[in-house]
């Protein structure tokens, strides 16, 4: 396939959205996404992921805006961008009757792509779909249905992936073997944009990481950055003796007490200047309150969206 090598994956500029019964489900949008990314898109129930993907897959028009796949605008040169795009919808839409093998093979024919039996072989291998070849999809379980619709997504051959909740209500096993084979994707150079309510996969997978909330990017941060800019520190101290309560002369870190009084646990800013460790450890030995050991654990990505959504919707509380 003929691709604009210095094209970026996708670019998204002034992307609005407002359906029919007036709500507004994006404000405007602008977003670029390399080529060779993993992008992971996080937000709530109702934030406009779908719609945001379906917009990029041409599946719903947008209000304003543009979406150019590969450097071609998803709506003056629809077939070149969307043959380009590779959708795994959240639904399993997909022919019950058929077998495994015509449905993959058909889907490839759904984008005048010549047959190749060879590469369709090769999707279901990867897949683990191969001895399953000549089932029909009903008789297959939820999270084999779930592979057999990204098998079909990659049928075409396309270089930008589009993941909508991969793993939601898949078991650990699958969800493990997902991130393999999403990973897999990457090394051939495949871009990967997923949306996704566990913070986990976001954690596990993207390279970058975008926070949508009630139709409004909010943030778009390199997994990494964000996790050491925005992130916070918990110091987990193991205790030699028991506390019952925290003392009051340690009122002022307002530590907390796990594991039944065996540890104590103080979380901190890991930017400040005063972090409030050596304080408190000196506090703790005047005290008598000895401990055997020690760690300190950056706060996961799960507690950054959650401290991003808190903000947003106590700043709408007070505006
Ligand atoms: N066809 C439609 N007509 C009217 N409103 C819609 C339509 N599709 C979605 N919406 C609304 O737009 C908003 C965004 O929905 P969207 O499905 O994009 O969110 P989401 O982030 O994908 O949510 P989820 O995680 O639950 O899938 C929601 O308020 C939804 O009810």
């Amino acid at each position: 396939m003929t691709t604009s090598p210095n094209a970026p994956a996708i670019v998204i500029q002034g992307l609005t959205k407002t359906y029919a019964s007036g709500l507004q489900a994006l404000k405007p949008v602008d977003l670029t996404i390399a080529k060779g990314e993993i992008f992971a898109l996080l937000g709530p129930n109702g934030a406009g992921k779908t719609t945001l993907i379906s917009i990029v897959c041409g599946i719903v028009n947008p209000t304003t805006g543009s979406v150019l796949a590969d450097g071609y605008d998803i709506q003056t040169q629809f077939r070149e961008a969307r043959t380009r795009i590779g959708l795994v919808p959240q639904e399993l839409t997909t022919d019950a009757f058929e077998t495994v093998l015509a449905t993959v093979t058909f889907s490839r024919g759904l984008f005048s792509r010549a047959p190749n039996p060879a590469f369709i072989e090769k999707i279901l291998r990867d897949l683990s779909l191969w001895d399953k070849k000549d089932n029909k999809i009903m008789t297959l379980s939820g999270g084999m249905k779930r592979r057999v619709m990204i098998a079909k997504a990659l049928s075409h051959e396309p270089e930008i992936l589009f993941l909508d909740e991969p793993t939601a209500g898949v078991d650990v096993e699958l969800r493990r073997d997902m991130w393999a084979l999403v990973r897999t994707l990457r090394d051939r150079g495949v871009t990967i944009i997923l949306t996704t309510h566990y913070i986990e996969e976001a954690e596990e997978m993207a390279d970058r990481v975008g926070v949508i909330l009630k139709g409004e990017l909010i943030l778009v941060e390199d997994k990494t950055t964000l996790m050491k800019k925005l992130g916070r520190k918990t110091l987990t101290l193991n205790l030699i003796e028991t506390l019952e309560a925290v003392p009051a002369e340690l009122a002022e870190w307002n530590p907390t007490l796990i594991a039944d009084g065996h540890e104590l646990q103080y979380e901190f800013d890991a930017n400040a200047e005063d972090t409030g460790v050596p304080s408190l450890i000196r506090r703790m030995e005047a005290l008598g309150i000895g401990f055997k050991d020690l760690n300190t654990r950056q706060s996961s990505l799960e507690d950054i969206f959650v401290s991003l959504v808190h903000q947003s919707s106590s700043q709408e509380k007070a505006a």
